[in-house]
């Protein structure tokens, strides 16, 4: 028996750091939404109950560290599953970017080993166990667009967003989470205005989202990799609607409402940076 499943990657349209907690995490307030930039995962059943990982990217580990891998091991453990699996992983979404590649296939793989080993548990349920895994799993596994609190964990859907596209640049550099996180000044941190970003998304208002754009982090990334904040400033002199880091970054996305805007974006763009994307929002 095989299944693919898909892992879309996620961007942040509003992400504030609230303080640093007793356990180390950060309190969080994030908008966050998925797009059609997406990793397949190829799920094979093989005889040895193991579990076997390949990645299509040599710089994604296909060890014990391998979030997808570390998925599958949770649920083999916490069930007492004593079947064996193969997991290919197709890596199109940029790794180390801001746009959760590794929390997106730990999603795919609990939603598709579900389905695999007739476990039979609830999107609710599914979330609670990725958690373990990492903050941003939770999220992965509803997909669409929610408001994300606590460590990020805590998951409220929101309503779908206006269509528009999204074009996402990746300059060559890695960013850790871990290291933006260590680095963040919260006596001094441009938080940005959440409230405003879920009533633009309620009301449909695809200005007012792109007015509304606000990453905590953004000071952080752009004073320790100022390629990023230059990065930042080319796609918007591009005549984007908004931009934004996503994440920890290094990765910028812009949204456009209309597809010639965003290929205009996307064209000029590619004279500067490799890993250039235009795709849409996914709606779930
Ligand atoms: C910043 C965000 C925004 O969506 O995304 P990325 O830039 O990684 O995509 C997330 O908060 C990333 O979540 P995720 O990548 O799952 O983080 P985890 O694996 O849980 O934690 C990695 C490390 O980041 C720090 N961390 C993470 C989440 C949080 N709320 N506070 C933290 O301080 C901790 O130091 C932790 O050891
Ligand atoms: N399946 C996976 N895909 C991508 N990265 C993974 C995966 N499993 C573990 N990692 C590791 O997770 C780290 C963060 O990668 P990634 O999830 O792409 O970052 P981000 O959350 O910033 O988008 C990297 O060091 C990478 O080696």
């Amino acid at each position: 028996m095989k299944y693919i499943v898909k892992a879309p990657a996620k961007i942040n349209l509003s992400l504030d750091v609230l303080h640093k907690r007793d356990d180390g995490y950060h309190e969080v307030e994030m908008v966050m939404t998925t797009v059609d930039l997406a990793d397949r995962i190829e799920i094979t059943e093989v005889s040895k109950d193991a579990v076997f990982v390949d990645v299509s990217k040599g710089i994604v580990p296909s060890d014990h560290q391998n979030l997808a891998y570390q998925a599958a091991m949770l649920l083999k453990k916490r069930f007492g599953v004593r079947k064996g699996v193969h997991l290919y992983i197709h890596k199109h979404i940029p790794v180390s970017a801001g746009l959760a590649g590794g929390s997106t296939n730990a999603a795919a793989t609990l939603r598709g080993l579900n389905k695999l080993w007739g476990l039979g548990l609830s999107i609710d349920e599914l979330a609670e166990l990725g958690s373990e895994i990492g903050s941003d799993v939770p999220f992965c596994v509803y997909g669409g667009t929610a408001l994300a609190t606590g460590r990020g964990e805590k998951i409220e859907k929101l309503s779908t967003p206006p269509p528009c596209w999204v074009v996402l640049a990746k300059p060559p550099i890695g960013v850790s989470t871990k290291e933006i996180y260590g680095n963040l000044n919260l006596n001094d941190i441009a938080h940005p205005n959440t409230e405003a970003v879920i009533e633009a998304i309620n009301q449909g208002d695809f200005e007012r989202i792109c007015s509304s754009l606000g990453n905590a982090m953004e000071a952080t990334t752009f004073s320790l990799y100022p390629k990023v904040d230059n990065l930042k400033k080319q796609m918007e002199n591009f005549g984007a609607d908004g931009v934004l880091m996503s994440g920890s970054g290094p990765t910028v996305f812009a949204l456009a409402k209309n597809e010639s805007r965003a290929w205009r974006i996307y064209n000029g763009l590619k004279g500067f940076v490799d890993q250039v994307y235009a795709v849409r929002l996914l709606s779930e």
